[in-house]
């Protein structure tokens, strides 16, 4: 096989060579042929370099099928075994061998040496079981390293066979693929499952593409994984229409890190996209991983309430922000504003300042829109719900109607041709004025989504927008915390922010005269950055170019932690799949969102009236027993009458607890050494949100083995040993403390130590008041 793949590498370099030589031709017909041969050559060399570990991994030996029929890869069809392929004294021989990879690769005579493992032949490898083996007798998981063979492990499915292979009793060695896989330390990035894929994973990957499929399963049932595999499968099942892209949503940027290397192991690139949630909005660049709102704040940003709230704020945005000495005056100062009478004035950015007035001289008059008038033109300009930035055309030629008006004023036009002829030269004398057209920018400018959202942060706007809607407390929380953007909005955005923006973004439109370019699908498609095309360079065109240009709408969603999206972040998701297929998988269990209800009715808008499947994955592969059992004390408490997954394997190593000394970080510090020591691969330390930064500092100078985390932060990752820190303080930060805390606990694969403080209670035995029985 690796033969047959240098073989094929030098084709693809040979091609590559060929299209290099053919640009010294010059012709634009040469050169675009130049460009495709090169992209297509990059993306085959490219994948052919990524394969070369570990490609070929699997193996099962079959029994002679019923029917004789080769399929579309080269394999037998059948799923059962012909009648006489079994002896009547159990003796049987090998009627076919499959090796399986993550590529197909042909020989020269394009018979199947490797098949794809997302192939039709490749689903008994995965599929067969001792109950129901079908035609399989042996399944092998090859562990390899360039050439090199590290080790096999074999299942045997048919032990009450003697069987033969080749005229030789078929040898059967080690305990299991899946025990192996699972003992091996743990780094700081995801491996693909693709060797050892278990059953009732294996319908999830490969359940039909359309309509809804959703998940669920408990802490390390691997849905993730699946999420992932089941991305590769739905490309190779129909690449013609996941051309279109397929988006993977992830709660943080820490998880997207964690995964992303996942789908090029599996040959897979370019086509997918994974993306943090608070990543999601075009103009989130700036959305920094470190700014998390309070619970309570989050809570409102969340909610669907925000929907009129940034309606109303959109178009309010427009007008000027209240002089501080305005205040309490006027039609503008409702009751609920006075609520806010305490906050010193001008805390909020200014906006720009807007004339009150607008004056100009047409037709040798000066004419003159006094405030009121202007007001009244403005809100007759915004009735309807179409998007601000559309109404700016419809705002000017109102204006030019009053003006008009007064102009004309006293005059008669019995010839309509001349009438209008004479309202054109008037439209044009003052469109051509300086003071008519900075007034406009001024008095209509074109909004932004940050700007409208920093315009939230003056309270008093804020309560005006969110009367009815939101209660006085929570303008107050929301406009504070919008404090952190300049008055363009510039600043660090939350993770609830960028939903906000993204509703903005819809409400407002498309600024005018935005230059907006036609995408060319395939630039982000491939993920070849590093091949630039002659079409590439002319165009000027880069890689920062291309992010900015992100579609925005995909074939196939996949929500991973999908009971973490609030309202407002599934209304952002459903933007960009509403013509999608989707794959959403999550656990209640792990939610930290304190009103289910709302988003799941957020979740059926977003998901319309798909056709659904639902699984359930039962297995926990990622804790052993004795770790799931102590998580399992919280999940009682958390959700009452939940059955937690099943645990595989058990290690024999009970949970430690341990009673912090007068100095926590001190004790935190000696918890964590004493992990490094006990685990060769990874130890996370979990926080409550709030000491994040300061237990960064403890671990200082342990080397990159350990990382600290806030307790939000640990969704989805895992380490072979996990320190949870203070779990009454991890439990009492939300409503869904105790949930989020049952995430904190099921993140190790080998080891975990629950540090208590003083507020824990504690027993004798240091066990905390939460854990006990
Ligand atoms: N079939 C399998 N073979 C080997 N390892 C597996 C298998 N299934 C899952 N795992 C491993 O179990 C761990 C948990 O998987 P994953 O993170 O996908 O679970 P999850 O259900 O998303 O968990 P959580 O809900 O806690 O985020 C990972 O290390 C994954 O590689």
């Amino acid at each position: 096989m690796y033969h047959r793949l240098e073989e094929k590498i030098h084709e693809a370099e040979f091609l590559m060579d060929d299209a290099a030589r053919r640009s010294q031709v010059g012709t634009p017909g040469a050169l675009a042929e130049r460009d495709a041969q090169v992209f297509r050559a990059g993306l085959h060399l490219n994948r052919l370099n990524n394969e070369f570990e570990d490609f070929l991994f699997g193996r099962i030996d079959l029994l002679r099928g019923q029917d004789g029929r080769r399929g579309p890869d080269g394999a037998f069809t059948s799923v059962d075994p012909a009648e006489d392929a079994v002896g009547e004294g159990g003796e049987a021989a090998i009627g076919e061998t499959l090796h399986i990879g993550r590529l197909g690769v042909l020989d020269a005579d394009y018979a199947p040496l490797v098949i794809d493992w997302r192939a039709p032949a490749a689903a008994p490898f995965y599929r067969a079981t001792p109950v129901d083996p079908g035609r399989v007798v042996r399944r092998r998981v090859i562990r390899s390293k360039g050439r090199k063979v590290l080790g096999v492990e074999d299942d045997l499915l048919r032990p009450e066979l003697s069987v033969t292979l080749d005229g030789d009793s078929l040898p059967v060695v080690g305990d299991g693929a899946l025990m192996a896989a699972l003992g091996r330390a743990r780094s700081h990035t995801m491996r693909d499952i693709v060797a050892s894929i278990q059953a009732e994973q294996d319908l999830v990957i490969r359940a039909p593409a359309g309509g809804v499929t959703e998940v669920t399963g408990g802490p390390g049932t691997g849905k993730t994984a699946v999420a992932l595999h089941r991305a590769a499968y739905l490309l190779y099942q129909d690449r013609r229409r996941y051309a279109g892209g397929i988006l993977v949503v992830s709660p943080t940027p820490l998880l997207v890190s964690y995964t992303e290397g996942v789908l090029p192991s599996l040959g897979e690139e370019g086509q997918v996209a994974i993306r943090a949630l608070g990543s999601l909005a075009e103009d989130a660049a700036g959305a920094s991983a470190d700014v998390y709102d309070e619970p309570p704040v989050a809570r409102v940003k969340g909610s669907l309430r925000m929907v009129k709230v940034l309606r109303r704020a959109a178009r309010g945005a427009l007008e000027a922000p209240v002089p501080a000495v305005r205040q309490g005056r006027g039609a503008e100062s409702g009751d609920d504003l006075r609520l806010f009478d305490d906050e010193p004035a001008g805390a909020a950015p200014a906006g720009p300042a807007v004339p009150a007035s607008l004056r100009v001289v047409a037709f040798g008059r000066t004419l003159v829109l006094e405030e009121a008038e202007l007001r009244r033109i403005r809100n007759a300009a915004l009735g309807g719900t179409a998007p601000v930035n559309l109404l700016r055309p419809r705002a000017r030629r109102l204006l030019l109607d009053a003006l008009w008006a007064q102009a004309a004023a006293g005059r008669s036009f019995p010839d309509p041709e001349l009438a209008a002829e004479e309202r054109r030269a008037f439209d044009e004398d003052v469109t051509t004025e300086d003071s008519f057209t900075c007034f406009l920018d001024a008095w209509w400018p074109a909004l932004t989504p940050r700007a409208v959202l920093a315009a939230m942060s003056d309270e008093r706007r804020l309560g005006r927008w969110a009367r009815r809607v939101l209660n006085p407390r929570e303008v107050r929380l929301v406009a504070r915390s919008l404090r952190r953007l300049d008055e363009r909005g510039r600043g660090p955005l939350s993770v609830h922010d960028v939903a906000l923006l993204d509703e903005l973004d819809t409400v407002l439109g498309p600024q005018p005269r935005a230059r907006v370019r036609q995408v060319d699908p395939q630039d982000q498609l491939t993920g070849l950055d590093e091949v630039t095309t002659y079409a590439d360079r002319t165009a000027g065109r880069g890689r920062r170019d291309r992010k900015a240009e992100e579609r925005t709408d995909y074939a196939h969603v996949i929500v991973d932690e999908a009971q973490d999206l609030t309202p407002m972040q599934w209304r952002m998701v459903g933007r960009r799949g509403s013509n999608a297929t989707w794959t959403v998988v999550g656990d209640p269990a792990q939610s930290s969102w304190s009103d289910p209800e709302e988003a799941q009715q957020a979740r059926d808008e977003a998901l319309g009236r798909r056709t659904r499947r639902s699984f359930e994955l039962t297995v926990n592969y990622r804790n052993p027993s004795e770790v799931a059992e102590v998580a399992s004390k919280v999940l009682a408490l958390a959700m009452p009458g939940t059955r937690p997954p099943v645990a595989v394997r058990s290690t024999g190593l009970v949970p430690r607890f341990a009673v912090a000394g007068p100095d926590l970080g001190a004790s935190v510090r000696a918890e964590a050494e004493r992990l490094l020591d006990e685990v060769d691969g990874t130890v996370g330390v979990v926080v409550p949100m709030g000491q994040r930064q300061r237990a960064r500092g403890w671990l200082k100078g342990l080397g990159d083995r350990v990382v600290a985390l806030g307790s939000l932060e640990a969704k989805g990752l895992e380490y072979d040993a996990t320190l949870v820190v203070s779990p009454a303080a991890v439990a009492d930060e939300s409503p869904a403390g105790l949930r989020v805390l049952y995430v904190a606990l099921t993140r190790a694969t080998q080891r975990l130590t629950v540090l208590s403080a003083e507020a824990d209670l504690p027993d004798a035995d240091g066990v905390p008041d939460l854990l006990r029985d």
